[in-house]
């Protein structure tokens, strides 16, 4: 998907969370890196229209986020720094099939789809559980599924491996890097991004770098030693 920034800028009360950005992104895999505050959140918000830019503008193959915020919603879908406030509904299974049931999926082809995408993440042993028995990385491929569903074409995940140990990590991270979707990570867990073609370093509301990963990474400390 084609995403495109125009002198996009975020300001909340005053204070500049991101400064006016122009670029284009085309890429499947996409890291955002920084330090704590430095926008990179606010910079995945402005993607999905959670945030709207307060100047300049932000689109999705051509959808304006502004104007049309509908549809870039049902083009994207956004993993949450803590999946656990993401999933809603009691048993996972239910919360998964909440996107299609919605979209009028009923029956059959309702199970089907739940049970295809619960299949694809390795998690189908999980459906008939309750959220809080799930362990992190079960809830963040669960929060994924729940994602996945609604077939977006853009998957944005907010630190997706914080939290998690080695075993979790190594396993969210597999799944994230075997996604056919295209995937933005933000990520203070630079082994997370370090194959990816295109990583964006953010310092203090601008962009800093934009380039790979192998050089990202090394701006990136840089600005950390500072
Ligand atoms: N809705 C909001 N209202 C007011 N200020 C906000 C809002 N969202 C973000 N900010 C401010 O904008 C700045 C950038 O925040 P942002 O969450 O984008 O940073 P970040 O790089 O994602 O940080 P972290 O790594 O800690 O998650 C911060 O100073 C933050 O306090």
């Amino acid at each position: 998907m084609l995403i495109q920034f125009d002198r996009a800028t975020a300001i909340f009360d005053g204070h500049v969370a991101l400064e006016p950005l122009t670029l284009t992104l085309t890429e499947t895999r996409i890291g955002v890196i920084g330090l704590n505050g430095s926008g990179k959140s606010t910079f995945a918000r402005l993607i999905n229209g959670l945030v709207k830019p307060s100047a300049g503008c932000v689109t999705l193959d051509g959808l304006d986020t502004a104007r049309d915020a509908k549809a870039v919603l049902a083009l994207t879908g956004f993993i949450f720094q803590n999946p656990a406030n993401q999933i809603i509904l009691p048993v996972v299974g239910e919360d998964i099939a909440m996107g299609p049931r919605a979209r009028g999926l009923k029956g059959k082809a309702l199970d089907e789809a739940v049970g295809a995408v619960a299949e694809r993440l390795g998690i189908a042993h999980l459906l008939l559980r309750r959220p809080h028995e799930l362990s992190g990385g079960e809830l963040q491929l669960a929060a994924l599924a729940a994602v996945l569903v609604n077939r977006p074409k853009l998957v944005i995940f907010d630190e997706p491996t914080n939290q998690l140990d080695l075993k979790n990590r190594k396993r969210v991270a597999a799944t994230i890097h075997g996604l056919e979707e295209q995937a933005l990570v933000i990520s203070h867990d630079l082994e997370l991004i370090a194959d990816f073609p295109r990583v964006l370093v953010f310092d203090r509301g601008r962009l800093a770098f934009d380039g790979a990963a192998e050089d990202a990474i090394v701006r990136y400390r840089e600005i950390a030693a500072c």
